[in-house]
């Protein structure tokens, strides 16, 4: 009776909308047209009408295996009926370390060590804090800046909103971390439009590096912190040869490198991660969302072993490492990603992006020429369709796509004038031809 009772709250719409305050969201507007899911299975949502809608965005990038996979389902129904909770400060339980070992096992050596977060700002947070803790465990604590890009999204933590690079997700907050500086982004419409893949032009830009590294001294700089592909700020991809060239860099003087994998992890670009399809190895990874397909929320930091080693050097009765949350290492969050990882595992999905990626890429650029739409990027299921904003009102554009792909049974991602789609790993191409008839239907009518 309880679980019939609270599936019909889910698919009944609430009765007030006045109190939740929605993040990144116009409330005012979404309260006039709210957009309520109530249910989710595989590739597809079910809206509050009963209505379907195929998830052309995982979620938020984050379900990777789809929705309501079983062998998940099951792993958290038992887990929370099981161990609902256990500290792991000064305690432990097993299901942390044996996740682990499994992370560890699809991560490019040498990334031996995990520290678990709830989300991927909490993950960004603990890896800065890791870095500027090496420095000072080396006795060069005067290592204390850190480096971000322009347009880069690095979650809402006060260090990620100080490395990240979007103007609107700072100006509110105060001045952020003090001694922070950035490169330039990658994007070159002017240059790369329409490219299939990685953008020819722009692997000069990564001597940004070179250049902050000779007005700050290599002396004063920690880390820089990189998405290999920016998913939030419209999907920027890295010219061929640019993140070599960052590690190269970083490498010649002591700098740290992040990569943050929290849209690129767990299989979105056909492989674990970025960094083993690009071929270049950083000193700790920023991970969440695919890491439990989004059903749990988790984060996790793979961290080097020449890190880690560098916090081990006191007595063995001393706390390594200052830092931790509350909700480190769940058993419910570890009990969904080892579902999860058993999932992709079973499935292939780590690689399934590598076999579907040229039909995506078909499909995707056969929207050039739509009304509007001036760029057209992708890499592994990652896509965007660009659009020129309308006179005055930036964003509006991106706003109609959304709401109508929404109305039409596609639920897409927007940044400004940007149609961000990241499908569900488990997509068939009878799914990737309806995402784009739709989205492909909606610019029509532009
Ligand atoms: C690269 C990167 N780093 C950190 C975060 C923060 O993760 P949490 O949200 O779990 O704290 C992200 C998250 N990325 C993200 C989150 C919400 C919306 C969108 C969008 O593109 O609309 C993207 C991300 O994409
Ligand atoms: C007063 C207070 N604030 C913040 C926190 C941090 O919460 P979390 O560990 O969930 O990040 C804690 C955790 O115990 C706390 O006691």
């Amino acid at each position: 009776a309880l679980a019939d009772h609270y599936a019909a709250q889910n698919l009944a719409a609430p009765a007030a909308m006045d109190a939740f305050w929605m993040p990144f969201t116009a409330n005012r507007q979404f309260r006039g047209t709210p957009r309520l899911l109530a249910s989710a299975e595989g590739m597809y949502y079910r809206d509050v009408d009963g209505r379907q809608i195929l998830d052309g965005t995982a979620g938020l990038w984050c379900c990777n295996a789809g929705h309501a996979r079983p062998r998940i389902v099951e792993a958290v129904a038992r887990q929370v009926a099981t161990l609902d909770f256990a500290p792991n400060f000064q305690m432990g339980s097993p299901l942390p370390f044996v996740l682990a070992e499994r992370l560890k096992a699809i991560a490019p050596r040498p990334l031996d060590h995990v520290f678990y977060t709830n989300s991927g700002s909490e993950s960004v947070d603990t890896a800065l804090k890791i870095a500027l803790a090496y420095h000072r465990a080396r006795g060069e604590g005067q290592r204390i800046r850190l480096i971000g890009r322009e347009n880069a999204y690095h979650g809402v933590g006060f260090g990620g909103i100080s490395v990240g690079g979007l103007p609107n997700n700072r100006k509110w907050f105060g001045p952020g971390l003090p001694a922070v500086d950035h490169l330039r982004h990658t994007l070159d419409i002017g240059r790369n439009a329409f490219s299939r893949g990685l953008p020819a032009h722009g692997v000069e830009l990564a001597e940004d590096l070179e250049r902050l590294v000779q007005l700050h001294d290599a002396s004063t700089i920690a880390a820089v912190i990189i998405e290999p592909i920016s998913g939030s700020a419209g999907v920027i991809l890295p010219p061929p040869g640019y993140l070599q060239r960052i590690r190269e860099i970083c490498d010649r003087h002591g700098i740290l490198l992040i990569f943050d994998e929290v849209i690129t992890g767990f299989g979105r670009v056909g492989e674990p991660f970025a960094a083993q399809r690009f071929g270049v190895t950083p000193d700790m990874m920023t991970t969440a969302k695919g890491l439990t397909s989004g059903c749990v929320p988790m984060g996790a930091v793979f961290v080097s072993e020449m890190i880690h080693r560098a916090f081990m050097q006191g007595a063995d009765s001393a706390i390594d490492l200052f830092h931790g949350y509350t909700y480190t290492g769940h058993p419910l969050a570890c009990a969904a990603a080892l579902a999860t990882l058993d999932t992709y595992e079973e499935e292939g999905l780590f690689t399934r992006a590598l076999e579907l990626e040229a039909y995506w890429q078909e499909g995707l650029h056969a929207l050039r020429g739509k009304p509007h739409v001036i760029d057209i990027r992708n890499y592994g299921l990652i896509g965007a369709v660009e659009l020129a904003p309308q006179d005055g009102a930036p964003g509006a554009r991106g706003y109609q796509v959304l709401e109508r792909a929404f109305r039409k049974g596609l639920l897409v991602r927007i940044t400004g004038d940007t149609v961000a789609l990241s499908p569900p790993l488990i997509v068939e191409r009878r799914h990737i031809d309806d995402i784009f008839s739709m989205l492909g239907e909606v610019l029509d009518g532009l």
